[in-house]
């Protein structure tokens, strides 16, 4: 049903309120409303005149009865629904005071994030799921390790609690040395329950069984949408450096991007970084997280969560020191 509220993106605040087991709170919408019987996080319509804030507290209160004590921005979005565009800005709600309760008369569930995928949740929502699942760092393999190196630094590095997502990247090799050395390290990351991402041919990570796929510029291109056989947690992530290759992206799906460059960078030095300010407007149009690429370290991660970022992706500046360095 669509709205008769003709504000266009219409704003709309939405809370993840999550408990201290890493369970989040979702209602069931009613039948009769805008994607009507799908659950939701709760939250609605930002008023005329209304902060952000302001909105949070109104609307958690009217449907629930508690006070939120604290939170954080976890994403933003723009959702074209056929009949509605909406603009979601949704934070994370740490702490609050009372007891959830349905107070418009809708079901309430705690659900731990990796049951999220499994609910009827409305389209606008896979993004805001993704950020929940997503780390605050991306670790890329540098293309001067060799085999023994990579395996090494693996090694030491997937014991690190803040490394939960790789990408394998390696130019070097032909595809033959590529997809063995991808066994290899998909054995060692499963071992960890680090997610895996192969900068390769898509068909090669889906039948390696990899996490996801990470698609550089040519293969972003040349992406006519997910391969057959894919599970619906499958990552397909892309390498972003402008509008042109944001909007690529978006049509691509992408589950993620990382925008590169952001400051200079000794793997680059050639690439004019494209600065904060640049960033945080790729990351307004981006409709998924977006990690920052390009002379980061984790210091960065609060400044890329402060223009909008998931957080940051490395090459050098991102892997943990090893004692074999
Ligand atoms: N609250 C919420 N809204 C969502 C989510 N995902 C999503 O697409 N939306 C859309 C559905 C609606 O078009 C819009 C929220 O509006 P709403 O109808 O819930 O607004 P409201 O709570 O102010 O309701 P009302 O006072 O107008 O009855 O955002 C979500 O996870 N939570
Ligand atoms: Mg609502």
């Amino acid at each position: 049903m669509a709205t008769c509220d003709d504000r266009s993106p219409l704003p709309v605040v939405v809370a993840v309120i999550m408990d201290d087991q890493g369970r989040c709170l979702i209602t069931r919408r009613p039948q009769d409303v805008h994607q009507g019987g799908r659950w939701e996080f709760p939250g609605g319509k930002r008023e005329p005149g209304e902060s952000r804030d302001q909105a949070l507290t109104r609307e958690l209160a009217e449907e629930l009865g508690i006070t939120p004590l604290s939170h954080e921005p976890l994403i933003c979005l723009t959702h074209d629904y056929p009949d509605l565009q909406v603009h979601l800005d949704v934070v994370r709600v740490t702490d609050f005071q009372g007891t959830p309760q349905g107070l418009e008369g809708q079901p309430l569930k705690w659900v731990p994030v990796q049951a999220l995928d499994a609910r009827n949740f409305p389209k606008a929502n896979r993004p805001i799921i993704r950020a929940l699942s997503l780390p605050d760092r991306y670790l890329i393999t540098p293309d001067h390790w060799d085999p023994e190196q990579l395996r090494v630094h693996l090694e030491c590095s997937l014991g690190d609690p803040a490394v939960s997502l790789v990408q394998l990247r390696a130019p070097q090799l032909d595809a033959g040395a590529y997809a063995a050395l991808a066994e290899d390290a998909l054995a060692l990351c499963r071992r960890q329950g680090v997610r895996l991402m192969l900068n390769a041919d898509p068909a090669l990570a889906r039948d390696l069984g990899a996490d996801g796929v990470h698609l550089n510029h040519q293969r972003l291109c040349d992406w006519r949408g997910r391969p057959s056989g894919l599970a619906s947690d499958f990552l397909v992530a892309a390498s972003v450096h402008d509008e042109v290759s944001m909007t690529q992206a978006r049509q691509a799906g992408c589950d993620f991007v990382v925008v590169s460059p952001v400051a200079p960078t000794r793997t680059h030095p050639g690439a004019a970084p494209l600065g904060w300010t640049r960033f945080a407007s790729l990351a307004d149009q981006a409709a998924c997280p977006v990690y920052a690429l390009g002379g980061m370290t984790p210091e960065d991660i609060p400044r890329a969560r402060a223009h909008g970022g998931q957080g940051v992706a490395g090459i050098r500046g991102v892997w943990p020191a090893c004692s074999s360095d």
